[in-house]
C-alpha cells in the first residue's frame, strides 16, 4: 500500500516578528528518501523542526498519518538526529546513556525491557559498540554524529529527520553514516535529511527540494552535484564557516 509518511499544505513558521517559513506544501511517499538543500540561512533547520511540530505552524502538517499537533502521533515511530552534535560533547553522559535516551519518550522515564540490548545493538549499527561506556565528551565530532544517529534508530522508527549528518564528521564516520543510512533505507525507511552536498546519499535520494528564504523554490529528483563533488576522493571534511560556500545554486541546472 501507498502511504505518505509526511504531508505538509501551505505550511507557514512566524517566529516573533520573523516570517521564517512561507507556502510550504510537499508529500513524502513512505521508504523514500528527501533531501532538503539550500544555503545557508535559507530555513533547511526551520523546515525539519515545523515537520517535528517544534514551532506552532500555520496550514497543515501530518506524520505517518496523524495531524500534528495532536496526541496521535506515535513518536517512537519518529527518529530526529539535530545538526551539530558536538554541543553533546558538554554532556557528560556515556554512548549507551545518550543512546538509550531515545527510548524515552512521553512522560515518561522509565525504560522498557530490553532497552540495554537494544541501545547496544543500535550503538552496533554504527560501530561504536565497543565504546559504549565512554563518556561522548571523549568522542570526535564524527564519533559523536554517529552516536546520536544511533540514538534516533534506536526505537527502530519508520520515519527519520537528518540535519546536516555529515556536518564536521571525519571520512570514516562518513563511511559509517553512509553504510548505515543504506541498509536502514533498502529495509524501507523514510528518510528526511537537510544536506548542503549530496555527498554519499546520493545514490538514496528520490526527491529533493530546496529552499531559499523559507520557500521551497525547486524540488525534483537528485540534482547534480558540484564539479569535483562526486568524486570519491573528494575532501568533504569542511569546516562549519566554509562548507556552505560549496553550496551554488548552479549546481542543480539541469538535475532539477
Ligand atoms: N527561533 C528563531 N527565531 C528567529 N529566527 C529564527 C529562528 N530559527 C531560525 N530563524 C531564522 O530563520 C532563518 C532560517 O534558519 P535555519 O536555521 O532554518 O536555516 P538553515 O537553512 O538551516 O541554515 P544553516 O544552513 O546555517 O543551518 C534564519 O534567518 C534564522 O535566523
Amino acid at each position: 500500500m501507498h502511504v505518505t509518511a509526511v504531508s505538509l499544505r501551505d505550511v507557514g513558521v512566524q517566529v516573533g516578528s520573523a516570517k521564517i517559513l512561507s507556502d510550504i506544501s510537499l508529500d513524502i511517499a513512505d521508504g523514500t528518501t528527501m533531501a532538503i538543500l539550500g544555503p545557508n540561512g535559507s530555513g533547511k533547520s526551520s523546515l525539519i523542526r515545523a515537520m517535528l511540530g517544534i514551532y506552532p505552524h500555520t496550514g497543515e502538517i501530518s506524520l505517518l498519518g496523524q495531524t500534528l499537533p495532536g496526541r496521535g502521533v506515535d513518536w517512537r515511530r519518529i527518529g530526529y538526529a539535530p545538526q551539530r552534535p558536538t554541543s553533546t560533547a558538554g554532556v557528560p553522559a556515556t554512548a549507551l546513556e545518550v543512546v538509550s535516551s531515545g527510548l524515552l519518550y512521553g512522560r515518561s522515564f522509565r525504560f522498557g525491557a530490553g532497552y540495554r540490548d537494544k541501545a547496544m545493538a543500535a550503538l552496533e549499527g554504527v560501530g561504536l559498540a565497543h565504546r559504549a561506556h565512554q563518556s561522548v565528551q571523549t568522542f570526535s565530532g564524527g564519533q559523536q554524529q554517529r552516536v546520536m544517529l544511533a540514538r534516533a534508530l534506536v526505537s527502530n522508527p519508520s520515519l527519520l529527520f537528518l540535519d546536516e549528518p555529515f556536518s564536521g564528521v571525519d571520512k570514516t564516520s562518513r563511511e559509517m553514516i553512509t553504510e548505515t543510512l543504506t541498509a536502514k533505507h533498502h529495509e524501507g525507511l523514510t528518510i528526511v535529511v537537510v544536506l548542503h552536498e549530496l555527498q554519499n546519499l546520493r545514490p538514496l535520494i528520490d526527491h529533493t527540494v530546496v529552499i531559499e528564504h523559507g520557500r521551497i523554490i525547486h524540488r525534483g529528483d537528485a540534482p547534480r552535484v558540484a564539479p569535483g563533488h562526486d568524486d570519491p576522493q573528494h575532501d568533504h571534511d569542511h569546516e562549519h564557516a566554509d562548507e556552505y560556500t560549496s553550496f551554488r545554486t548552479p549546481d542543480l541546472e539541469g538535475g532539477l
